[in-house]
């Protein structure tokens, strides 16, 4: 199937797609677009094994309330909580019944979202690259090296954008295309291309299967919006039927815990607190154990983002580490590395110290919406190797989305792609 085709069916939301049909249409990789419009990318039909899959929400219609079904075994082992943090899980969730019928977008909303996020990017960006089309009218070598300055402004980095150059080169021989025109196409695919051979890791989050306990542990430095993410994913984890559990492990910065608590309030999820100043490891340890004790099914962990010491940065980070696998073996299943998406270059410093520091399993990429180097996504996957998992696409709780390079390539080049994707209408 061709690129704008399977744009088309897969990201303008063809309607009432089911799961089969989806699989049906994917046959290279088994890929499928649920109804509430997330992509799921797995080797059996994402339906089978739902709460394996991060991003998977329609099964939760099954699911049985965790509570239940794994009652209290251990000793009260919690002696260092505080009080108020004891008390079992809410059991009524905050969300409303509007908010979690919102949870079923259809997949034309959410490519929507990635369209009005990268608005900046697009305005910026692509209408460079629309009036450098203009200005060409045939592909020649000015227009590559003027399409190579483009892209690295964009943030996309060097390295891609030399391999990405060299294979528009290659393909416009291979198909002796002459004309500018629909170029932008050509870059959306390879750049999808690229984008997903850089990596073969899931860009779900790694779940443990119902009635396991799931620790999802966040590093990255203050201000990067870490705690807003920690509550938007909290509330996609709750909207998907799981009960979510959060710790206040930033102890150092004055206001972190209470603004911690404040999501929690918000999305209806415990928060397990210490004072200001204790040990983040020894709140780790009491949340693992309130978690267990409550058969909660994921413990979102906030941790303190110091970069002024990498030594002890990685002390803290190693520590807080060693302490949740020692009291869950195997977790945390997932270190999730906050960055901002409007520090570009500095954000890829960043995270090759906290790299360096701690297993970093997926990147949270914040503020995507307020850049217009949107490229800087591309960058990070190719320079360190770490998928990036969610984005940030805007302030409102359901901005926080799974990351899609095929959607994220139509809201970069959103308008030549919808004109390209009617020009093929009917063929
Ligand atoms: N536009 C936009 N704003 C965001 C996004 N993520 C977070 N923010 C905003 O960024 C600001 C800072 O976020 P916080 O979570 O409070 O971050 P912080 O408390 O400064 O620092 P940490 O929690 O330590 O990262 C808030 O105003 C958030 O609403 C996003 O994806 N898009």
């Amino acid at each position: 199937m061709s690129f704008l085709k399977r744009m088309k069916e897969k990201l303008m939301g063809a309607p009432a797609q089911t799961d089969v049909q989806n699989d049906a249409l994917q046959d290279e990789k088994v890929e499928s677009t649920l109804p509430d419009g997330e992509l799921v990318e797995t080797t059996k039909p994402a339906i089978e094994e739902p709460l394996s899959e991060g991003t998977v929400e329609e099964p939760i219609v099954e699911a049985e309330p965790v509570v239940e079904a794994e009652p209290v075994v251990e000793a009260e082992p919690i002696v260092e909580a505080e009080p108020e943090v004891l008390p079992a899980v809410q059991e009524e969730s905050a969300i409303s019944e509007e908010e979690k019928s919102g949870w079923f977008k259809s997949a034309f909303s959410i490519t929507e979202k990635f369209k009005t996020g990268l608005t900046k990017t697009r305005d910026s960006f692509t209408s460079k690259v629309n009036d450098l089309v203009a200005r060409y009218r045939t592909v020649d070598e000015d227009f590559f090296e003027e399409l190579e300055e483009l892209l690295l402004q964009a943030d996309v980095g060097f390295e891609t954008v030399m391999e990405l150059t060299e294979i528009l080169r290659f393909e416009v021989q291979k198909k002796n295309i002459k004309s500018t025109e629909g170029i932008q196409t050509l870059i959306s695919e390879k750049l999808v291309e690229i984008y997903e051979k850089a990596g073969e890791e899931n860009i779900t989050l790694n779940m443990q299967p119902k009635g396991e306990l799931t620790v999802i542990l966040f590093v990255g430095v203050n201000g990067v919006g870490k705690t807003t993410t920690i509550g938007k994913l909290a509330h996609r984890l709750k909207g998907e039927g799981r009960s979510v559990m959060l710790a206040a492990g930033d102890t150092f910065r004055a206001g972190a815990i209470d603004q911690l608590q404040v999501w929690g309030d918000r999305v209806g999820a415990e928060v397990i607190r210490q004072s200001e100043g204790t040990d983040p490891a020894a709140v780790m340890y009491d949340a693992i154990h309130a978690a267990k004790n409550r058969g909660v099914d994921v413990l979102i962990c906030d941790t303190a983002g110091r970069l002024q010491n990498k030594v002890n940065l990685m002390n803290e980070l190693e520590k807080v580490h060693r302490v949740i696998s020692r009291e869950l073996p195997n977790a945390p299943h997932e270190v999730l590395l906050a960055l901002d998406a409007t520090t570009g270059q500095n954000a890829l410093v960043q995270a090759q110290t906290f790299k360096e520091a701690t297993n970093v399993t997926g990147i949270v990429l914040t503020k995507l919406d307020g850049t217009a180097k949107g490229g800087i996504v591309i960058a990070i996957r190719n320079k360190l190797h770490i998928p990036v998992k969610f984005v940030g696409l805007g302030e409102q709780m359901d901005d926080l989305q799974p990351f899609d390079a095929e959607r994220y390539v139509y809201g970069l080049f959103a308008d030549a792609l919808d004109e390209q994707i009617k020009e093929t209408e009917g063929n």
